[in-house]
This record gives C-alpha cells, sequence and structure tokens, in this order.
C-alpha cells in the first residue's frame, strides 16, 4: 500500500518561535495515525501544513505523493479536513450549512448527512449560532465524513463532545478505515486515540518524540501487579527485577510496577507460594505523560517566548 501522507524534514518557525522541526512521517493507505501531543506541540501546524493553509519554512510535504500546493483543488476533494476552530456561517441552519459543503465536496446524497446527523443526534433544522460547542463540533464531523473521503484528517475531533457521540465518533472511525479510508487525527486523549489508531506519533516542543504501534507501546508501558503470598518472601529478588518502581510490602502482600513486562516476575513467582496475583491493563497514559515533560531546552525556548 502506498504512503497517503509523507513528511519530509518538514520545518515551520514563526518568527523566532519555534513551530516544527525537521518532521520526518509517514502515514500509509488505510491507516489510523493517532497524533499526540501537549498543547503548543505543533500538531495543529502539521496539519495546517498538510493541507497548504500555511506554508513550510523548510523540507516538504506530500499528500497522495502530491504537492499539496500545485494539486490543492483535486487534493482537497479526497480530503475531510475537520479544523481545531471549525468556523462557519453562524447565521446558517445546519442542513444548508452542510448541503452547501456538500456541492463544493461534488455533491452527497442527502440519506448521507440525515444519518450522520441522526448518529450524531445533531438538529439538522437548528441554527449554527444556537448550537453549543460540541453540537457545532458534530457540524464539523459530519462534513469531515459526509462525502467519504479518501483521507480524514482531523484536529482534535473530540474536543466538546460528550462521552456517548465520543463513542459515536470512534465508530465513523473504525467504519471509515474498514472502508480503506485514512486516518489522522490529532488528539490529548490516550484512550481515544489507544481505542483505534494503528499507530501513534508524540510530538513534543515540534519534535516527534515518539512513534510506534500501539501494540508496541503498550509492550513499553508500565505495567503494576499486587502479589500475596503465602510463605517466605524473597524480597531482595523482586526488588533486583529489571525495570521495577514502585515496590511496596505490606504484610504478605507486595505491590510493583515495571517497565518491561511480567516475564521476569513470573520466573521469581514460580519459585514463591503464591496466594493471588493482580495485573493491572498496561497504563499508556503513565508513559505518555513521561513523554509530556517539557525538555530543558523546552523550558527555556518558553521563557524567551
Ligand atoms: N500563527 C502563529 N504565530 C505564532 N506562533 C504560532 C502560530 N501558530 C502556532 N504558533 C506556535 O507554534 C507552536 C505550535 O503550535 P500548534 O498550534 O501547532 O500546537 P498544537 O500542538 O496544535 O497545540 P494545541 O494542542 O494547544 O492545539 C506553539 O508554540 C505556538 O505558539
Amino acid at each position: 500500500m502506498g504512503d497517503v501522507i509523507q513528511l519530509e524534514k518538514l520545518s515551520k518557525t514563526y518568527g523566532s518561535r519555534r513551530g516544527l522541526v525537521e518532521l520526518d512521517l509517514t502515514v500509509s493507505e488505510g491507516e489510523v495515525f493517532g497524533y499526540l501531543g501537549p498543547n503548543g506541540a505543533g500538531k495543529s501546524t502539521t496539519i495546517r501544513l498538510l493541507l497548504d493553509l500555511i506554508r513550510p519554512t523548510g523540507g516538504r510535504a506530500l499528500l497522495f505523493g502530491r504537492d499539496p500546493r500545485e494539486h490543492a483543488v483535486d487534493l482537497h476533494r479526497r480530503i475531510g479536513y475537520l479544523a481545531g476552530d471549525f468556523v462557519v456561517d453562524p447565521r446558517q441552519r445546519v442542513g444548508e450549512c452542510l448541503t452547501f459543503l456538500a456541492a463544493l465536496r461534488g455533491g452527497v446524497p442527502k440519506t448521507r448527512i440525515a444519518e450522520l446527523a441522526t448518529r450524531l443526534d445533531l438538529d439538522l433544522s437548528a441554527r449554527i449560532k444556537t448550537l453549543s460547542k460540541g453540537n457545532r463540533q458534530k457540524v464539523g464531523l459530519v462534513q469531515a465524513f459526509m462525502h467519504q473521503p479518501d483521507l480524514l484528517i482531523l484536529d482534535e475531533p473530540t474536543s466538546g463532545l460528550d462521552p456517548l457521540v465520543q463513542q459515536t465518533f470512534l465508530d465513523l472511525v473504525r467504519e471509515a478505515k474498514a472502508a480503506g479510508q485514512t486516518v489522522l487525527m490529532s488528539s490529548h486523549i490516550m484512550a481515544e486515540v489507544e481505542a483505534v489508531a494503528d499507530r501513534v506519533g508524540i510530538i513534543r516542543e515540534g519534535r516527534l518524540v515518539a512513534l510506534d504501534t500501539v501494540a508496541r507501546l503498550r509492550d513499553h508501558a508500565v505495567h503494576r501487579f499486587e502479589i500475596t503470598f503465602t510463605g517466605s518472601v524473597d524480597h531482595a529478588a523482586l526488588a533486583a527485577l529489571p525495570g521495577i518502581s514502585d515496590l511496596t510490602v505490606d504484610g504478605s502482600t507486595v505491590r510493583l510496577a515495571l517497565a518491561t513486562g511480567p516475564d521476569t516476575l513470573i520466573q521469581v513467582l514460580a519459585r514463591h507460594q503464591v496466594a493471588s496475583l493482580r495485573a493491572s491493563k498496561p497504563d499508556l497514559e503513565e508513559l505518555f505523560f513521561a513523554y509530556y515533560q517539557p525538555t530543558d531546552a523546552g523550558s527555556r525556548e518558553n521563557s524567551h517566548a
């Protein structure tokens, strides 16, 4: 399968401010890619560069192997885009607005718009200016998904949505993937990215600091265990486990965290009498918080800003 998105040393500075620093990234056809990072990391900058809404100061971005500037009209037809700050004419009714946008995308069956609106619980007859933030976001989602584009670029798509609608959104992404569409979505929420993404990239201070499949990231995430022993415990053997942290002993119960997966722990436990063992789901949030910590360079940069 080909690459739908190719970023090569893509860079953007805003005056003296860092936006994006030499980003190399590819997203393949049919892939759901989760793009995570703290506020100001460079997620929206990447997306705007991809859509040629802003111009790079270095490197290049290709969509479907083509330059987004030269082929803007053709490419935009193949893309569904939800901006982080999605804005439309507030005087229009939702249905009118979506019909207008559908015409710009070469026409969309009315039933498709109605189906998406029903699933997202969006009133097509309401005036946009009367909508809450969450309901406006639903308009943004419908216009991005309605023409079943080859590529969906979604900048914080669940911002303002209640948990039920967030689930509907995740279903839409799964359906898009099943139909062979490619999705790039930025988010602050690990759980939603984990639920649908094949791969995750984490950006911090304009640089990609992690890029892997969700499955492999999970292998490297912290695993927490609670073990209750019936006999004596070799505490030294537990304390010597590679990647161990947060070891606590409470009578015959030991709690610990491992950054390496359970294998070495199981080998030690095999030499003990174990009454019970509880393992919690690997916590990706914890892993991500570690990536989110600003570096010294970042702190310096921020203090200059
Ligand atoms: N128009 C602009 N002028 C100056 N600096 C900008 C501009 N747009 C973005 N920046 C800076 O570029 C950096 C990256 O911003 P960007 O909006 O891409 O981050 P983000 O990851 O999308 O953040 P958020 O999660 O808060 O939306 C930030 O330091 C930001 O202040």
